[in-house]
């Protein structure tokens, strides 16, 4: 059909609240139960079909009962990646001949399924998988991947109706807004559902196939991701999901001369050695793959001494330790003036000691656990390294747990010295750095601090004084892609607040937004000429 159409206006999915009583939490915890009971066998899925992969088995555990097994994968070999890629390759021309509104009917498909009966299967995967609270999980795997699906399609055909606005006399000029050749390689990182939703689907709906390799230990959320997807009716091979380390699938993708690109989200490290190796492989390629990254942070709070210690206290707790502190966004240091610090340290130091912290199947606890052993491995080392240090003062937290869980209590550290490396060092759990600083050094502190960390992923300021607050955004304007004023610096929103920051944390091509969908098209402009001409000579020449 090519009349034109409008899918419906992108809204966000508004957020359930989960209180006792509600039917979404008892749904919640029916699934919870479901899901705990049984082991799950964690296929990867290539050309549409379940299959195992041909490694070595991987364990995927709750996090706050490490001992609890949700279920295992196997380790995806490079023979896997073969048959998956030549499976994507095979599905490419029909799936780029399918018309952009059938693309997209899928993915809106996906959202109302993830808004209605897969909502709390999805989310109970990630509260046991991932260990997050029941209200981290609703914000990530059901309203903010919603939220990408409905905003990508709206985002994708404003791109496809994007024509030249200018016309020669007998001429008409269009726009082909081609998928790239070859395959997309998403690899996705443990901490969002929605991120991990997003990377395969977002280079999908403009036309591309796909390789998915999510992080073993989000696989539990990622299986139910493509169960989903396939219900909503996305053909087979147009993205195949490769569980396990990855090792062994980027020996193929990364070599294949087919490599259209990397939709990559995670640590900065890792984004840096496929980029490496990219580089080292440039002159085996068919085309020049695209590297999209969203990686690390050192975010920041900067209270200034017009600041409402009220709102310092929250921006701080909030952003620094939901989800123990496992968002790229969450703060992990602050620079807080002495007359504001006077009037919230106490306060700041018995709320985070009140910090309920658990299993999150007990919807009374704040936090979970952080990830895995290795994770907790390098919080309790960070914490050790604070116990030896005289210049840093442990305010809040420190204690570890492994018994059970991977817990890590929400840990607060004053440091006399700015340049310490918890200014610098992405921790990724819960440790906050603060820094107190004479009222009359803010523009110093704030120099200081711009680019002291290698990141610029996000940032608050927290100030009353207007002339201070836009002296600030224009002084870190380069400091963090996602800047917030009088608020914490996580939780941005699809459609609202694009994300995605520069310096070492990442290409910034916007997650959820129309920047980000442009790297997975290939526009061909045609110029069609009505009259040709038919003599080479020019009128001049009589
Ligand atoms: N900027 C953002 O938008 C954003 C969002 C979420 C997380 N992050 C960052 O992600 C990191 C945490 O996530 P993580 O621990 O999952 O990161 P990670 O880098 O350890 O892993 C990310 C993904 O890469 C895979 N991987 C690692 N080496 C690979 C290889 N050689 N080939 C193929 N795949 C490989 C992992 O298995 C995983 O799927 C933090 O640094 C955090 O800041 C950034
Ligand atoms: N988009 C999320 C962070 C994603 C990274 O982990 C936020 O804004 O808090």
């Amino acid at each position: 059909m090519d009349a034109i159409s409008f899918p419906p206006a992108p809204v966000n999915e508004p957020n359930l609240t989960y209180a006792p009583g509600t039917a979404e939490r008892k749904a919640l915890e029916d699934e919870l139960t479901r899901l705990e009971r049984r082991q799950h066998n964690l296929r990867a899925y290539i050309n549409g079909r379940k299959r195992s992969g041909g490694g070595r088995e991987i364990n995927v555990v709750q996090p706050h009962d490490h001992q609890h097994v949700l279920g295992t994968l196997k380790n995806s070999t490079t023979k896997d990646t073969e048959q998956a890629v030549r499976a994507a390759l095979a599905a490419a021309p029909a799936w780029r001949a399918m018309s952009i509104d059938d693309r997209c009917a899928i993915l809106l498909k996906a959202a109302e399924l993830l808004a209605g009966p897969w909502r709390q299967r999805i989310n109970a995967a990630t509260m046991l998988g991932q260990s997050k609270t029941a209200f981290q999980a609703e914000i990530d795997s059901a309203c903010e991947l919603i939220d990408f699906w409905r905003f990508n399609v709206h985002y994708a055909k404003q791109i496809h109706t994007d024509q030249p606005i200018a016309n020669s006399p007998g001429i008409w000029n269009r726009t082909d807004h081609r998928p790239l050749e070859g395959f997309v390689y998403a690899i996705t990182p443990f901490n969002f559902t929605a991120i991990a939703g997003n990377l395969p689907t977002a280079p999908a709906l403009m036309g591309n196939v796909v390789i998915w390799k999510p992080s073993p230990t989000q696989q539990l959320a990622a299986s139910l991701t493509m169960d989903l997807l396939e219900e909503a009716g996305l053909p087979p091979g147009v993205i195949n999901m490769l569980p396990g380390d990855g090792l062994d699938v980027s020996k193929v993708a990364l070599a294949h001369p087919d490599l259209a690109g990397i939709h990559f989200t995670g640590s900065t490290p890792t984004f840096q050695h496929l980029w490496r190796t990219i580089g080292e492989n440039i002159s085996s390629y068919r085309s020049y793959p695209r590297i999209v990254g969203e990686t690390g942070g050192k975010d920041f709070v900067v209270a200034h001494p017009s600041a409402d210690p009220a709102v310092v206290r929250t921006a701080l707790i909030r952003g620094a330790f939901e989800f123990q502190g496992q968002k790229c966004s969450a703060a992990s240091r602050a620079y807080v003036a002495k007359s504001v610090w006077a009037k919230i340290k106490d306060d700041l130091v018995s709320q985070t000691e009140s910090i309920t912290m658990g299993d999150v199947t007990d919807f009374s606890n704040f936090m979970g656990a952080v990830i895995d052993d290795r994770a907790f491995a390098k919080h309790k080392a960070a914490i050790a390294r604070v116990r030896r240090n005289s210049h840093l003062t442990l305010l809040a937290g420190g204690q570890t747990d492994d018994s059970v869980g991977y817990f890590v209590r929400p840990t607060i550290v004053q440091s006399s010295d700015p340049t310490d490396q918890m200014f610098n060092t992405e921790y990724f759990g819960p440790i906050l750095a603060v820094h107190v600083y004479d009222d009359s050094r803010y523009e110093r502190v704030v120099a200081q601090m711009e680019s002291f960390a290698p990141y610029a992923l996000t940032g608050a300021v927290i100030a009353q004084d207007r002339t201070a607050i836009a002296w600030t955004q224009e002084a870190l304007r380069f400091a963090a892609g996602n800047f917030y004023i009088n608020d914490k610096p996580t939780g941005a929103v699809v459609g609202q607040q694009p994300f995605g920051g520069a310096r070492a944390s990442g290409t910034n091509d916007k997650a959820g937004a129309a920047v980000n969908l442009l790297r997975w098209t290939s526009p061909r402009s045609i110029k069609e000429t009505f009259v040709p001409p038919t003599d080479y000579r020019y009128p001049y020449m009589g």
